[in-house]
């Protein structure tokens, strides 16, 4: 992480935010791009005894061991577009972090949401580093402290880059929720480091 960014998080784990990290133009000219030119899915997911639909669409992009499973089922990343391996350059140069894969997830409107997990897949490693970047209309991203109960609240707007570290998936869940005053879309990239299969500890 550079120098000049305070931890946001009160305890346990590490959370910076840099505001406008895509500043416009550029953010609204990447987030038309990933809108058109990523490979949007709709993904079900098979949970208490039914299959549903997953409320957003996802894609995945990487390096081509990259593989990783996300609602129950493994998927092979989609070789880096372009706009995808330069905002993924710039955002490495950011968090001091080599990332090999990245999760876009499409937010259609306030309908479209994300249940509260941690990011603790045995494939991220022990202390995961994960920047996320937000383009289009601004959500709502809340975190909850597992022991302490206590809530963190953040405002992920139009170009902001959240990263996530040390500790935090260990103590906090976080999630997207539902809201009905937002009537237009927004994507969400997760930058992430899969380790191979045989050092799955390791964080550098
Ligand atoms: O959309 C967001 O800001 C959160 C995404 C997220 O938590 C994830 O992809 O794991
Ligand atoms: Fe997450």
């Amino acid at each position: 992480m550079q120098s000049d960014q305070t931890n946001l998080c009160p305890v346990d784990g590490e959370i910076y935010l840099a505001k406008a990290f895509y500043a416009p133009p550029e953010a609204d000219r990447l987030f038309a791009d990933f809108y058109r030119t990523l490979a949007w899915q709709e993904e079900e997911i098979f949970i208490f005894g039914k299959w549903c639909k997953v409320p957003r669409l996802m894609c995945w992009y990487g390096d081509h061991d990259a593989v990783y499973r996300y609602s129950g089922v493994e998927h092979a990343p989609l070789p880096w577009t372009a706009a995808l391996s330069a905002v993924k350059a710039r955002v490495e140069t950011m968090s001091c972090y080599p990332f090999n894969s990245v999760l876009a997830n499409l937010y259609r409107d306030g309908r479209d949401s994300m249940g509260y997990h941690a990011d603790n897949e045995k494939e991220l490693g022990f202390n995961p580093v994960i920047a996320s970047l937000s383009l289009g209309d601004a959500r709502l991203f809340r975190l909850h402290h597992k022991k302490r109960r206590e809530n963190l609240d953040i405002v992920l707007e139009h170009g902001d880059l959240l990263i996530m570290a040390g500790a935090l998936q260990h103590h906090w869940v976080h999630a997207l929720p539902k809201t009905r005053q937002i009537k237009n879309p927004r994507i969400n990239l997760t930058f992430r480091r899969i380790l191979p299969a045989d050092q799955p500890n390791s964080n550098l």
